[in-house]
């Protein structure tokens, strides 16, 4: 169950959390286009900051700019508002869901005139993928079903009916005694987690798929930059589910799963089926950025004062 926190900011206005209702014929709600975001904000010494705020308000944006949303506020009201949702609910470490979305007007596949509506939340969310998988690595299973095609998709945006494959793939993992979903794209490359980007290591060298039918992630990109910062070598090309297999070692990264590593793919233990070298070096330095103890990232995160 969600961790209710005080208030919900709604179109310009703060409501409490049980008033945060919508209309049960709001478009969005039928037709599944949202344009939303996940971010987290972080406890630090100088108090809780969020991290690579400008970042993931710039994708909420590009989200609704694809999809011909125009959304009624600018992304410094957006930016502002998102950090007094973490300020009037006096939280120090939360997850935060800005959701943009068709409101309550006409029905149809061209909603002519139904407003553009944007809600803010925050609560605690912790370990996405559970504390246990952040230390010794989660199970996972190549899903049956695939991404979609990068012309059905439009895989630069982050859309709440995308959102539909991820969860019957992460139904299907589960069902088979698995943590975690892993996507192959059309033509049976990798793609991507249920929620999460993919690297694997092998022989020094960290992988990850291009963006193409990935969700650019925030996440992702802060790493490669922190791996390539410790000189560490990588490529962001394709590769198939076997070369996960033989890996030394792999690791989800997302803002939920932050950066979890994954000890089994299939029934294959991957490398000695734990945390690897490399992951743990990279997780303990995102873990100290994201908690304002790497001064030399400050610059990736907001201080809600
Ligand atoms: C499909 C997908 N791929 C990659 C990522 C990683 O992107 P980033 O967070 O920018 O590093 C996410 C985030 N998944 C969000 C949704 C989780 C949820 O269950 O809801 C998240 O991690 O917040 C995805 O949903």
């Amino acid at each position: 169950m969600i961790n209710k926190t005080e208030k919900i900011w709604m179109d310009g206005k703060f409501v409490n959390w049980d008033d945060a209702k919508i209309h049960i014929m709001t478009h969005s709600l039928h037709y599944g286009l949202g344009a939303f975001e996940g971010i987290r904000c972080y406890n630090t010494p100088k108090g809780p900051a969020i991290f690579k705020l400008d970042e993931h308000v710039k994708r909420l944006f590009q989200t609704a700019h694809i999809f011909l949303m125009d959304i009624p506020f600018t992304e410094d009201e957006i930016k502002s508002a998102i950090i007094n949702t973490v300020r009037i609910n006096g939280l120090k470490e939360c997850y935060i869901r800005p959701l943009v979305y068709i409101g309550y007007g006409a029905m149809g596949l061209y909603p002519k005139g139904n407003p553009i509506n944007v809600a803010i939340a925050a609560w605690p969310w912790g370990a996405y993928l559970g504390e246990e998988g952040i230390e010794k690595g989660i199970r996972v299973k190549v899903s049956s079903f695939i991404r979609n095609h990068v012309n059905s998709n439009m895989s630069r945006g982050k859309v709440s009916g995308y959102y539909v494959n991820s969860q019957i793939a992460k139904k299907e993992a589960i069902s088979c005694g698995y943590d975690e979903a892993l996507l192959l794209d059309t033509e049976g490359y990798i793609s991507e987690g249920s929620g999460e980007n993919i690297f694997i290591v092998r022989n020094g060298v960290l992988k990850t798929t291009p963006l193409t039918s990935i969700l650019e992630g925030i996440t992702r990109d802060s790493i490669i930059t922190i791996a390539r910062d410790i000189k560490i070598d990588v490529k962001e090309e394709r590769f198939t589910r076997d070369e996960i297999y033989i890996a030394d070692e792999a690791f989800f990264t997302g803002t939920a799963a932050e950066v979890t590593p994954i000890r089994e793919l299939d029934g294959r233990v991957i490398g000695d089926g734990k945390r690897g070298k490399i992951t743990k070096k990279l997780q303990s330095i995102f873990f100290d950025i994201v908690k304002g103890r790497n001064k030399k990232y400050n610059s990736w995160i907001t201080y809600v004062k």
